[in-house]
């Protein structure tokens, strides 16, 4: 096709595909407030305004739709999970949640901590209820993001999830997940109160610098077998010559921006 399609350097390098690699992605990939960041925990801020989250529909057990979208495993979320609190402006409603991850446990994340890179990232992606008149605000959207890190203990809560990657391998494939609840994937409630916060961008192309981003210091434990699967389970192409894994964006440049701290 004329303009050939986006890709991680992972697929670019492969003399198989012509895609762009991260470097030649447009939109606004190539701006000054892109995302993810390493974020230096002792030159964040403190930022009193930034208080608890209040989640509704979390705990909402649900079968969802899981898909493969050539990119990342996709958990479409319905209306009726919503966000409000830890500082955003308004509430927010959850539209679907995907992962990053890589094979080599310190590689998954797209977010880095003190230069530290952890075995997987999961997004859950929120939009602002807009009224028409707003121009594209660099809050739209709200991307709570967790930074995953091998455990020895299997994850119960991740089970439907992994489970559901054996039936999506090739892009364009789609599932229905076993009842779960978006609670179940994550860290105690009570240890949510702990996040950084910064301006920035979708970390896929159009790379939007429209996202208020919440990485959250506590972090998921998976074990490795389930990190695995991810990377095992999933492919690129549908011909499922290349293993989807390493879909991760290359760390951004802080620039002129801070990072505060709950
Ligand atoms: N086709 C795909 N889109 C995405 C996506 C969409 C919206 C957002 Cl906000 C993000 S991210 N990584 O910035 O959270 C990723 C992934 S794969
Ligand atoms: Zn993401």
């Amino acid at each position: 096709d004329a303009e050939s399609h986006w890709c991680y350097d992972i697929q670019a390098m492969n003399p198989q595909y012509s895609c762009q690699g991260p470097d030649h992605w447009g939109g606004d990939c190539q701006k000054s407030h892109q995302s993810p960041i390493d974020i230096i925990t002792n030159k964040t801020r403190l930022d009193h305004s930034l208080g608890d989250f209040s989640f509704s529909g979390y705990d909402k057990k649900q079968r969802r739709t899981v898909q493969n979208n050539g990119h990342s495993v996709m958990v479409s979320l319905e209306s009726g999970v919503e966000i409000n609190g830890g500082g955003l402006a308004t509430h927010y409603r959850a539209t679907q949640l995907h992962l990053h991850w890589s094979e080599k446990v310190d590689k998954g994340s797209e977010h880095s901590l003190d230069g530290q890179h952890f075995a997987m990232e999961m997004h859950i992606v929120h939009e602002k209820e807009m009224s028409l008149k707003e121009e594209n605000p660099k809050d739209k959207i709200a991307v709570l993001a967790f930074l995953v890190e091998e455990g020895n203990e299997l994850n119960e809560g991740f089970w439907p999830l992994v489970e559901a990657l054996d039936l999506v391998p090739k892009p364009n494939m789609s599932t229905t997940m076993e009842p779960s609840s978006i609670m179940d994937l994550l860290p105690k409630k009570e240890k949510l109160r702990h996040y950084f916060r910064y301006q920035g961008s979708l970390t896929t192309p159009n790379c939007d610098e429209t996202v208020v981003w919440t990485v959250f210091k506590e972090h998921i434990q998976l074990h490795k077998d389930q990190i695995l699967a991810f990377s095992q389970k999933l492919y690129y192409d549908k011909e499922r010559s290349m293993r989807m894994t390493d879909n991760v964006r290359p760390l951004q440049d802080l620039g002129d921006r801070l990072v505060y701290t709950s």
